[in-house]
């Protein structure tokens, strides 16, 4: 059964349709990816999944007493602020010694409780973030751009990480990011978005894909090739024109970059 599923979820801010006709369902214990150029949806149906947006149509629909632990793309704390990790862990809820211990180890990141939290890596810092995500048991896990800042070996090992959660812990992953050569491998279904769904499918089939290859070769140009890849269709790029899209979906379904 799904954990969530989007049912044609429109979502509009303001003049601007963000979102158009987004079918998705994420199930349970898998790793998706969420793909997509600057502006294209990703945080914006992230918080739709949250419940941190309504939509404006369409359905949320999440399963019963479903739990979400949520990595923010990052978090400012005030370097001058004296806050360990312990600290950081308890707030805004109390928990005890054993739970911070625990999730600190499911999330890669032991020995650093007593450290105060300007002194952590980069990669130590989001390892923390993940931690107090883990610490309400989340059925699912939803991470935007996380490792935005890391190096790649530093995503790389961080995407590692998620993998070792899912194992040990069960839960699904949802997560945003820009490195796809580097969480392909971690995951079990890519989707590309852009306003709308335009596809989705495992990651060798991505990985099969011209642009994919385009990217290893040619670095950020690659990427960019991955993400504005050709279809047989028309994006409407001014989103907010209200004008309904006139492709159809379904040619992409299970297909990825093409
Ligand atoms: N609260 C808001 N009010 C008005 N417009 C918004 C709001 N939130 C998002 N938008 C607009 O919606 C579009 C999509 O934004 P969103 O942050 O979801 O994209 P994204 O794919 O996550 O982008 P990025 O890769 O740059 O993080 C943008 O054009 C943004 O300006």
């Amino acid at each position: 059964m799904s954990l969530v599923e989007l049912k044609d979820v429109t979502v509009r801010q303001g003049a601007q349709t963000v979102l158009q006709h987004v079918d998705l369902s994420v199930r349970s214990a898998e790793i998706l990816t969420i793909v997509g150029p600057n502006g294209s949806g990703k945080s914006t149906l992230l918080r739709t999944i949250i419940g941190a947006i309504r939509p404006t149509g369409g359905q949320v629909v999440r399963k019963a007493g479903l739990r979400i632990g949520y990595v923010p793309q990052k978090l400012h704390i005030d370097p001058t602020l004296p806050l360990t990790v312990r600290r950081f862990l308890s707030l805004p809820d109390r928990v005890s010694d054993d739970a911070a211990a625990r999730a600190l180890s499911h999330a890669g990141a032991e020995g650093v409780s007593s450290q105060q939290m300007a002194s952590l890596s980069g990669g130590q810092f989001q390892r923390v973030l993940l931690a107090r995500a883990l610490l309400s048991r989340p059925d699912l896990l939803i991470l935007d751009e996380a490792t935005q800042g890391l190096d790649q070996p530093g995503s790389a090992a961080f995407y590692r990480q998620i993998e070792a959660v899912r194992r040990d812990l069960g839960c699904a992953v949802l997560m945003v990011s820009h490195e796809l050569h580097v969480v392909m491998a971690a995951s079990d279904r890519v989707i590309c978005l852009n306003g709308h769904v335009c596809c989705e499918g495992a990651p060798e089939h991505v990985a099969s894909a011209p642009e994919y290859r385009a990217l290893f070769g040619t670095g950020t140009q690659g990427a960019l090739a991955l993400y504005r890849h050709e279809h047989n269709h028309t994006h409407d790029h001014a989103h907010g024109t209200g004008h309904a899209q006139s492709h159809d979906h379904k040619h992409d379904k299970d297909r990825a970059a093409s």
